[in-house]
């Protein structure tokens, strides 16, 4: 099969459903561990998706991915994260979530018990630039999934990644998950909203079992280029200046930067309690569960701050531009409450931003040397 689909900004082709295919689909899905899961990653090549579908690799459940390896940011990075997946026995699919018939054929060569659902338009300040791109894998790229996962049978566990803007501009901190989210700052933050609420409409009249995470600012190893702490590194690198934002009368940003080895475990904690779907083949037949999870650190950090610890780490003098927030749907703050997953799955990060920033150059250096000049988008 081939199939056409708008990734955003162009289009490409992905092949699909030969006799090789479906042996790769059908060996990465295999479960190494009984009691297991096989579990179908989409966004795997990206920063969490990569993350998360290699620690299930690793403790002997079944992965599958999928990922349109789009140009938001530099797409070798993405194959790099794949290979790497590859190597660990997780194939990675190159298709949309848009492609309901790729979406169909994988479910039927695999019975997925879980799908952990990361694919996403990101970034906050790229919707003012490209704002389709968020309704097209955000919005229509969910139900199109959404639909597939409702008329599976048995049905999947569906996790997904909601996002900690969509507390937009409320006040209240730390942030809860019973707190308003009705004044998102962002076209990004309005889709995750409208995804909240999308799958809970799925949970209500399909029976989907339903778990959203709202993580905060994940960073670390295998990051992703378009967010501050791993532009800013390219950028005190190469000797560029970078811009730091300040909110109004001169208070900071801060935000509550989420270490990727806290966040997987938050991943996998959900996955394993997410409970059963209760629908088979489009029907449902009792209540199944409905979930909502802050996935933060809890202790927020200024983003000077953040450039302190990354000259520390560079051994590298930063040249500023502090510039007032321009309204591109940034919010001043951002701090979670976290006793809800720490109730439910034990989630409790562990790595402080200087701890994980460590983490992060070390990688970064290895990935792309000390002479890195180009190398980056
Ligand atoms: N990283 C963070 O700080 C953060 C914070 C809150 C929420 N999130 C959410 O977590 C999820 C993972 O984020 P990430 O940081 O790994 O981002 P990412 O961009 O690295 O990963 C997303 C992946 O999804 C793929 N993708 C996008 N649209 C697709 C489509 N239509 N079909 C198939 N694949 C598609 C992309 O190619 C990319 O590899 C996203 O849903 C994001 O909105 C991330
Ligand atoms: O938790 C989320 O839900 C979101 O997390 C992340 O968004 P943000 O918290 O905005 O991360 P990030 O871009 O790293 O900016 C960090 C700080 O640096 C400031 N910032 C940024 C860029 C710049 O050039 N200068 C600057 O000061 C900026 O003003 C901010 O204060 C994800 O990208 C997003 O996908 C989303 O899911």
């Amino acid at each position: 099969f081939q199939s056409f689909v708008d990734s955003g900004s162009r289009y490409f082709a992905a092949s699909w459903g030969g006799i090789q295919w479906e042996k790769q689909v059908r060996k990465s899905a295999q479960i190494h561990r009984g009691g297991g899961m096989s579990v179908l990653v989409t966004g795997a090549a990206g920063f969490v998706g990569s993350h998360v579908s290699l620690a299930l690799k690793k403790r002997g459940d079944g992965v599958v991915g999928i990922d349109n390896f789009n140009s938001y940011y530099d797409p070798s990075l993405k194959k790099a994260r794949k290979s790497m997946l590859a190597e660990h026995g997780v194939f990675v699919v190159a298709g949309d979530i848009n492609d309901g018939k790729l979406l169909a054929k994988l479910f039927d060569v695999v019975a997925f018990t879980h799908v952990m659902h990361l694919a996403a338009q990101a970034g906050v300040r790229y919707a003012m630039e490209n704002p389709h791109s968020y309704v097209h894998s955000n919005i229509a790229g969910l139900v199109t999934l959404l639909e597939i996962c409702k008329s599976a049978n048995p049905q999947p566990a569906v996790v997904w990644a909601s996002s900690s803007s969509v507390y937009g501009l409320n006040e209240k901190s730390p942030f809860s998950e019973s707190d308003r989210t009705d004044q998102p700052a962002s076209l990004y933050a309005a889709t995750k909203k409208a995804g909240e609420e999308i799958t809970h409409t799925y949970n209500h009249i399909y029976g989907l079992s339903i778990t959203g995470l709202r993580f905060f600012t994940v960073y670390g190893p295998w990051g992703r280029p378009d967010m501050a702490y791993f532009s800013f590194t390219r950028n005190i690198l190469q000797g560029k200046p970078i811009t730091v934002y300040r909110g109004k009368n001169r208070v900071d940003l801060a935000r509550d930067f989420t270490y990727i080895d806290d966040v997987v475990k938050g991943c996998l904690g959900s996955l394993d309690t997410s409970g059963k779907s209760t629908g088979s083949g489009g029907k449902k037949s009792g209540p199944a569960p409905y979930r909502i999870f802050n996935l933060g650190n809890t202790s927020p950090v200024t983003v000077p701050a953040l450039v302190s610890i990354l000259e520390r780490h560079l051994k590298v003098k930063a040249k500023k531009n502090v510039v007032e927030m321009p309204g591109n749907g940034d919010v001043p703050f951002t701090h979670a409450n976290i006793s809800m997953a720490r109730r439910e799955f034990g989630y409790k990060p562990t790595t402080d931003l200087q701890t994980g920033l460590k983490k992060f150059v070390k990688w970064y250096l290895s990935y792309y040397g000390y002479n890195h000049g180009k190398a980056v988008n």
